[in-house]
């Protein structure tokens, strides 16, 4: 296609360099049948491709940049942060400076270490969580992502459910024998597990908001259930806020939901787009981590100055009075919008939004975990896809993935963005 001549050498070319062309596999657009397209740059809302087409964003680099791409503070700060030097292997005043703010506004993180990747931050409190309990099971959620560590990577979602790779090989039988499964939402599920291997848990780690099988909201008492179940059998519960921390809320989706879990991971938003991560929780846990305890964890560039100023900067402008109730209107707007103009045209759907993060099914059915998830037209979405892309909507290339708003994108890309998704729909009947 003419429109992508440089994005289609360049995947040519990549593809013999990086295995199926990318360093992400979900980077791939392999599900939906597309070249994937490559950005030169961002600049608010908005991305512009290599060959000059302009995109409104709502990926955002699959949810850190939440006050858009090259926000000037954000920039500014990484800048005169930069100049000093790339990294020290000491401490930094920063790294304080934005564990202060994380403490202040997560409820549960009395005391934080801050990693490198979504996925440092999992595995880092599962393997905290054995340590102090001195157990070995886990539970997680069918089609939740948690990154990509042995121990969670069994029924995951995301690019696992995207490509229908339900377990990987390479992960011995031996760890995932220790991982439990459940349907999301499905607290009979969470009471019998415990009933067989509750002595045995040593931890329930969840997305509080699931985002990586589209976007699904914990039913009301789900999380109080899971808060009361672990607290009966001495299990810690884990939030994996990896992407709902400070996307959903102010106070992440513990203060939104107002349920309090021992241990919190984050990255994405925390880092403005650099890579960082983050576990947290009350002091008496953390501080078995070492050096002041036994469980060992470290990082040659955790905490990176730039990282951190990126970061910083980030969650200082989200401290801004109004900025969440501005996203959730603008979340709500976009959302209502696309199931009005599904509606309009009889194409069977069902929209979840929670804050920033919004989900467009394929599928007439209520999505509360994935097995309602996979009732979506596939075909539909890789059509609709292709469509919005090629009109300037830039969605995540899987029914799986949830759609993320800025505090940057205005009204006036809400309504492009359904002018454009009406015809996309109008397309496929
Ligand atoms: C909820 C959740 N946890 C963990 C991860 C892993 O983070 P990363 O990709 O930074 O390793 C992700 C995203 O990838 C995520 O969405
Ligand atoms: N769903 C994933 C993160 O939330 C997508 C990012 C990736 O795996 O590259």
């Amino acid at each position: 296609m003419d429109r992508y001549q440089k994005s289609i050498k360049l995947f040519a070319e990549a593809k013999e360099l990086l295995p199926g062309g990318v360093n992400s596999p979900v980077r791939a657009f392999k599900n939906v049948d597309r070249n994937p397209v490559y950005m030169d740059h961002g600049i608010g809302s908005k991305l512009y491709d290599v060959d000059g087409n302009e995109y409104i964003d709502y990926v955002l680099s699959w949810g850190p940049l939440i006050v858009g791409h090259a926000h000037p503070e954000v920039i500014d700060l990484v800048q005169q942060t930069l100049v000093k030097g790339t990294s020290f292997g000491t401490p930094t005043e920063l790294e304080s400076e934005i564990a202060k703010l994380i403490i202040k506004t997560v409820p549960s993180i009395e005391i934080v270490r801050m990693v490198n990747s979504g996925t440092e931050a999992t595995m880092s409190a599962i393997r905290l969580a054995r340590g102090y309990t001195g157990r070995s099971k886990i539970l997680k959620f069918e089609g939740s992502y948690h990154g990509h560590s042995d121990s969670l990577l069994i029924k995951a979602g995301s690019g696992i459910a995207t490509l229908g790779l339900p377990d990987s090989p390479g992960v011995p039988q031996s760890i995932a024998s220790q991982t439990i499964t459940v349907p999301y939402n499905d607290m009979d599920g969470v009471r019998i597990a415990f009933k067989k291997f509750g002595e045995d848990i040593a931890a329930v780690i969840v997305e509080p908001v699931a985002g990586n099988m589209g976007v699904v909201p914990p039913k009301p008492g789900f999380l109080e259930g899971l808060r009361e179940i672990t607290k009966q059998y001495g299990t810690l519960l884990i939030f994996d806020e990896v992407m709902t921390g400070f996307r959903v809320g102010p106070n992440s989706a513990q203060g939104r939901f107002g349920v309090t879990p021992d241990l919190t991971t984050l990255g994405k938003v925390i880092g403005g787009g650099l890579p960082v991560g983050a576990y947290g929780g009350k002091r008496e846990i953390m501080e078995n981590i070492a050096p002041v305890g036994k469980i060992y964890q470290a990082g040659t560039l955790s905490g990176n100055p730039v990282a951190m100023a990126a970061g910083l900067s980030t969650l200082r402008l989200l401290q801004q009075p109004g900025v969440y109730d501005e996203l959730e209107r603008k979340s709500k707007l976009l959302a209502e919008g696309l199931g009005k103009n599904a509606k309009e045209l009889d194409i069977p759907h069902h929209i979840n939004q929670v804050g920033a993060m919004i989900g467009f099914f394929f599928t007439g059915e209520q999505v509360v975990n994935f097995e309602t998830a996979k009732t979506s037209n596939l075909e539909y979405f890789k059509h609709y896809h292709g469509y919005m892309l090629d009109h300037g909507i830039y969605l995540p290339p899987s029914q799986f993935e949830g759609l993320f708003m800025s505090t940057v994108h205005t009204d006036e890309d809400i309504e492009r963005t359904l002018e454009v998704q009406y015809k996309a729909l109008k397309a496929l009947r």
